[in-house]
């Protein structure tokens, strides 16, 4: 069953074009002619669409919710997306206080504005992550899709596409998993996969990890490092996208290329060491303050090369082309 509804939002508030093509989350696809994303969180399919004071989204929810009645499905969906989007953050008032601190990012500020952070699922995001290493969007994106086709559950068939739920961890901890993701070509990344799940499992599973959003940055950053496959930028990333941690500051080569232009120091520098990594973060959370890692991601989506480009038009629509066509996005920028 379908459940519709609508959030009031500016685009100030969200811009869903880039806050869903920004390196976040890899499960999102672009519907250029209806000019809607279609994604998938908390176990249901959505269709977002964008308008100039709302989004508005359609969700195919699951037979488990057949109890509920229509108005209490409407409420669950709007606190789904609420929370996802995490709008209870009002983003224009930090883009001032950032503007005012930085005439770098204040440059960037329209062009770029509604720039928000997602808050989502940390299983998905350990896992996503976990595949990000040394890969492009697009790479990432082919693998999750993997993940999800291979070892989550069918919840919903859209425009003749089967959709998946992201695998629970304990689908992921087999050993026979490793050896089908390499064969997936998940590579080196098919055996930290495997292990991850073990550890995060023998851990205390999916609650272990949710509950590292009540522990301080420090904690969490320090567990999530000592899981295979798990370094100090994407500990960051998940501390950032799916913990709560809005001061974290994944240093990745954009970032290091970034605050070259804000650091002379750096300027000779050839990588990132621990100490390199440590002192643009300190730089970035003493500029922006306790929402910097939301700041940095304004900065990290302006410097994606798919995301200066001008914006994609809609294609021609041909004879016999459906209108729910969704196109694949680019997005191979290396992250
Ligand atoms: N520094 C960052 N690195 C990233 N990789 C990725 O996929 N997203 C990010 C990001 O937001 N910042």
């Amino acid at each position: 069953m379908w459940v519709k509804g609508r959030i009031p939002c500016s685009s100030a508030e969200l811009n869903i074009d880039i806050v869903l093509q920004c390196g976040q989350s890899f499960r999102w696809k672009r519907d250029l002619i209806n000019k809607s994303w279609q994604g998938v969180f908390s176990n249901k399919l959505w269709i977002l669409k964008q308008g100039s004071s709302e989004i508005s989204y359609e969700v195919l929810s699951s037979d488990a919710e057949c109890h509920q009645t229509k108005v209490e499905k409407e409420q669950i969906c709007n606190e789904e997306l609420v929370d996802y989007f995490q709008f209870n953050v009002p983003l224009v008032p930090l883009y001032d206080a950032w503007s005012q601190a930085d005439e770098k990012f204040k440059k960037l500020a329209l062009r770029y504005q509604g720039v928000r952070m997602l808050r989502q699922d940390p299983v998905e995001n350990v896992f996503s992550f976990i595949c990000s290493s040394n890969n492009n969007i697009q790479r990432i994106s082919s693998m999750v899709e993997h993940l999800c086709s291979s070892y989550g559950k069918q919840i919903a068939v859209y425009n003749g596409q089967k959709v998946y739920s992201f695998p629970e961890l304990s689908s992921l901890m087999d050993e026979s998993v490793e050896r089908n993701l390499r064969t997936l070509g998940f590579g080196y990344r098919a055996k930290y996969i495997q292990k991850a799940a073990e550890i995060i499992e023998q851990r205390g599973g999916r609650s272990w990890l949710v509950n590292l959003r009540n522990v301080p940055y420090v904690e969490a950053k320090a567990s999530l490092v000592s899981i295979p496959g798990i370094g100090e930028k994407v500990a960051d990333c998940i501390c950032l996208m799916s913990l709560d941690k809005t001061c974290a500051i994944p240093v990745d080569t954009h970032v290091f290329q970034i605050a070259k232009t804000y650091l002379p120091a750096l300027a000779e520098k050839k990588s990132v060491t621990h100490r390199i990594y440590s002192e643009i973060s300190i730089f970035f959370q003493e500029l922006y303050g306790p929402y910097a890692g939301w700041a940095h991601t304004v900065l990290f989506s302006a410097d994606l090369r798919h995301l200066k480009d001008p914006p994609e038009k809609a294609p021609k629509r041909g004879k016999n082309q459906q209108n729910n066509t969704v196109q694949k996005r680019k997005k191979n920028t290396r992250i």
